[in-house]
């Protein structure tokens, strides 16, 4: 619950982590109270579009950038129609943005979406704690919503975990709809949506193809219901565990051979159809600047990351799968995190990581022209 007060700058508010670690500040948006997972991302850019990238669904996230709304908040560069973190910290907000196409304030947008947050911080402190000890629940608290450390410390002890949590179906769309190409249409996908960013059909639409949207809950028979050339798995929040049914149309996809393309949550759904297992990461991938090597080019590109899970398959050899031999394509050098699988025998394929990339870097663009390639393949 929260409640809408302007001028939160001068509201007290504190954030209890679930082990017990608190750090005091001031309401920064709404005053009130949130829970959720507590991570950090450490793009330097793009919080508009981080805000409102819908895997974020049901997490805090702390901006390691000191300085966060220099830009404001403009009309053009949301992921989707609201933010969707539950909670937001930043160190040090822009009391006056600066930017021609900025229309009002982060912390007044915030405020607006009913989103509570908390600036002035330590945010490397929390964070080098996140990365210590891992991600974990956290809850910010401002105004009526303050009381004894020791109560709001037990109400975050009470809050959901991520583990286990399945919320696709909170997040996508219910209603199937389509993104026409860009251009002369050449391709039809069907995307399947977990959560999607709008970037993503766009940068598909640029490339001539026409999107055809379809809800979580879409079956193998909505899919070909499209008469696709190929289907798209998108990004979304949750623990991949839970996504039995996403599973279950990919491999009615596999199974007809039609080309295939994933995306974050798309790449562990695809490492689940193969019949790898998935784990929770101590502290995931966020921000801009992950450097992720493509295997099969030895190529290293500078990529945009947000994800909390990852799929458990062999870096060093093809495994036989029931869709034939698969393979790690890509790899993060930070840690060697699995960030793409391939399919040797079957025109199917998938990255952990933002290709999209709103707001960047470009450098993963070409994977979307593979997939192109995949799909101009199947009909040669
Ligand atoms: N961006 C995504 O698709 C994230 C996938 C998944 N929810 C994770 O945290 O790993």
């Amino acid at each position: 619950m929260t409640t809408s007060t302007r001028g939160a700058a001068k509201t007290p508010a504190v954030l209890v982590l679930e082990d017990g670690r608190i750090f005091r500040g001031r309401a920064y948006g709404a005053v009130g109270e949130t829970f959720g997972e507590a991570v950090f991302s450490t793009g330097m850019t793009g919080y508009q579009e981080t805000l409102t990238d819908p895997s974020y669904h049901r997490q805090v996230v702390v901006m390691t950038a000191p300085h966060v709304g220099n830009t404001g908040v403009n009309d053009e560069d949301m992921e989707s129609k609201k933010i969707w973190v539950s909670g937001y910290v930043v160190r040090d907000p822009a009391r006056v943005p600066s930017s021609w196409r900025s229309r009002r304030t982060l912390d007044e947008e915030l405020d607006a979406q009913g989103v509570v947050g908390i600036s002035g911080i330590d945010t490397r402190a929390l964070t080098r704690h996140l990365r210590e000890r891992g991600a974990m629940r956290v809850g910010i608290f401002s105004g009526g919503a303050v009381q004894d450390d020791a109560a709001l410390l037990a109400r975050v002890q009470k809050a959901p975990q991520m583990k286990g949590a399945n919320l696709s179906a909170e997040v996508a769309t219910t209603e199937p709809y389509v993104v026409p190409a860009i251009g002369e249409k050449k391709f039809t996908v069907a995307a399947v949506d977990l959560g999607i960013k709008g970037m993503t059909p766009h940068r598909m639409a640029e490339r001539g193809i026409e999107v055809h949207v379809l809800p979580a809950t879409a079956t193998v028979e909505d899919v070909y219901a499209v008469n696709p050339d190929g289907v798209f798995f998108s990004n979304g929040p949750g623990d991949p565990a839970t996504a039995d049914h996403p599973v279950s149309v990919m491999r009615g996809v596999l199974e007809r051979g039609t080309p295939l393309f994933g995306i974050c949550f798309g790449n562990q759904i695809l490492g689940r159809a193969l019949g790898f297992g998935t784990f929770k990461l101590k502290y995931g991938h966020r921000g801009i600047n992950q450097p992720v090597q493509d295997r099969t080019t030895g190529k290293v590109e500078v990529t945009a990351h947000n994800h909390g899970f990852a799929v458990d398959a062999p870096l060093d050899k093809v495994s036989e799968t029931p869709f034939g031999r698969a393979e790690v394509s890509h790899v993060c050098l930070n840690d060697n995190v699995v960030e793409g699988l391939r399919l040797l025998d079957r025109p199917a394929f998938s990255v952990q990581y933002h290709p999209e990339a709103a707001a960047g870097p470009h450098d993963a663009a070409y994977l979307f022209d593979r997939f192109v390639s995949l799909m101009e393949g199947q009909r040669a």
